[in-house]
């Protein structure tokens, strides 16, 4: 029996997922559901639309919920609400919250006796299972983690929370000569501000105040602070013509030592390059959403993050395939 996969929120992650879901034939998307009015959310397939007030209604047919809503101020509210009623996946990526949202989260699928699985994708994700192997392995070492140039759909959905912010997209980019630093094993030690630069380009509402706008943006804690941050406004017309995409990628990288006196140099990278953030995330996510059901099956309950789950939770091979697939 199918696996049956409901989305909540229908922005850019939540198109991806109706692909994603597509590509896993074990699983069923049932139902898409939307804080908005349905019939003004057009899909990419037929999958039904509700409002979200008809989503307890349909526990009964839902084995697992992916939130797709924004970080900034959607998944703080949503992920713990409905962890209470379902298994559910989210995407949570305000790194310095994580643990106040796990425990939120943790507290409402105990009581409900469902597991939900925060911040999965790929960083949060798949960068910090490498980060973890990496560290475990190489343990005199030093990690580094690059993104980009590409489009940070968190950053970018917090900037369009702003009031009188109408669509905005932000490119994170590499600084250079810290990336080649890293790969040259010359193990320099790197402040936020010098790894990565921040480029917005924000499409303002009539009438609203572009210096407030710019300065909210530059001094948001967690998300741009830190950072040497540029905006730029530009029209719609614009981002739809010069902005359209959404890719990305990047790398996680540790450098260590090896031999009683540090004779040998290792490097272990991990890369990604993305045509879509967005469609890669929920690949991830769907991925996720398969480990959750079945550990829900198997009567376990509570928060988990991507570190609590076994990659054999994970695949569609049967523990034969798996054992040759270690080849
Ligand atoms: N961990 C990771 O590696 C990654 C995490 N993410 C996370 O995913 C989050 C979601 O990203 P993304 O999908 O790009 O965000 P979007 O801004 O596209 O969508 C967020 C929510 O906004 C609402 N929305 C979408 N489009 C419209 C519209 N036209 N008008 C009104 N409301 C709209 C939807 O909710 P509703 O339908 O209810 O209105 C949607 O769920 C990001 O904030 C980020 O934190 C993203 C990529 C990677
Ligand atoms: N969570 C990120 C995924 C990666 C990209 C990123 C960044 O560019 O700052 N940080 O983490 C996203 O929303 O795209």
């Amino acid at each position: 029996m199918s696996i049956r996969v409901a989305i909540l929120g229908y922005g850019n992650l939540g198109k991806g997922m109706e692909c994603a879901v597509k590509q896993n034939d074990d699983m069923e998307l049932v139902a898409v559901f939307t804080r908005r009015d349905p019939a003004t959310v057009k899909t990419l397939t037929d999958v039904k639309v509700y409002n979200v007030d008809q989503l307890l209604s349909m526990q009964d047919k839902i084995d697992v919920l992916v939130l797709c809503g924004g970080s900034a101020t959607d998944l703080p509210k949503q992920t713990a609400e409905y962890a209470k009623y379902f298994n559910v996946v989210d995407s949570f990526d305000t790194h310095a919250k994580i643990p106040e949202h796990f425990a939120q989260v943790d507290a409402a699928a105990k009581e409900g006796g469902k597991v939900a699985m925060i911040s999965v994708g790929w960083d949060p994700g798949m960068f910090s299972l490498n980060r973890l192997y990496a560290n475990a392995i190489l343990r005199d070492g030093s990690d580094y983690t690059f993104w980009g140039k590409g489009v940070s759909q968190g950053h970018s959905d917090a900037i369009r929370r702003i009031p009188g912010v109408k669509d905005a997209k932000q490119y994170t980019i590499p600084v250079e000569s810290a990336l080649e630093a890293v790969r040259n094993c010359e193990n320099p030690v790197l402040t936020t501000r010098q790894k990565h630069t921040r480029e917005c380009f924000v499409v303002a509402e009539e009438g609203a105040d572009k210096a407030q706008i710019e300065e909210q943006i530059k001094t948001m804690p967690n998300y741009f602070a830190d950072y040497d941050t540029t905006v730029h406004f530009i029209t719609e017309e614009e981002l739809q013509r010069d902005h359209a995409g959404i890719p990305h990628g990047g790398f996680v990288l540790r450098t260590g030592k090896t031999g009683l006196n540090g004779e040998h140099n290792h490097v272990i990278e991990y890369s990604l390059k993305l045509d879509s953030n967005p469609e890669f995330t929920s690949c991830v996510l769907t991925a996720y959403a398969r480990a959750a059901y079945r550990m829900n099956q198997e009567g376990q309950k509570g928060c988990k993050t991507v570190f609590d789950v076994a990659p054999a939770y994970l695949s569609t091979l049967t523990p034969e395939e798996m054992r040759s697939a270690l080849l």
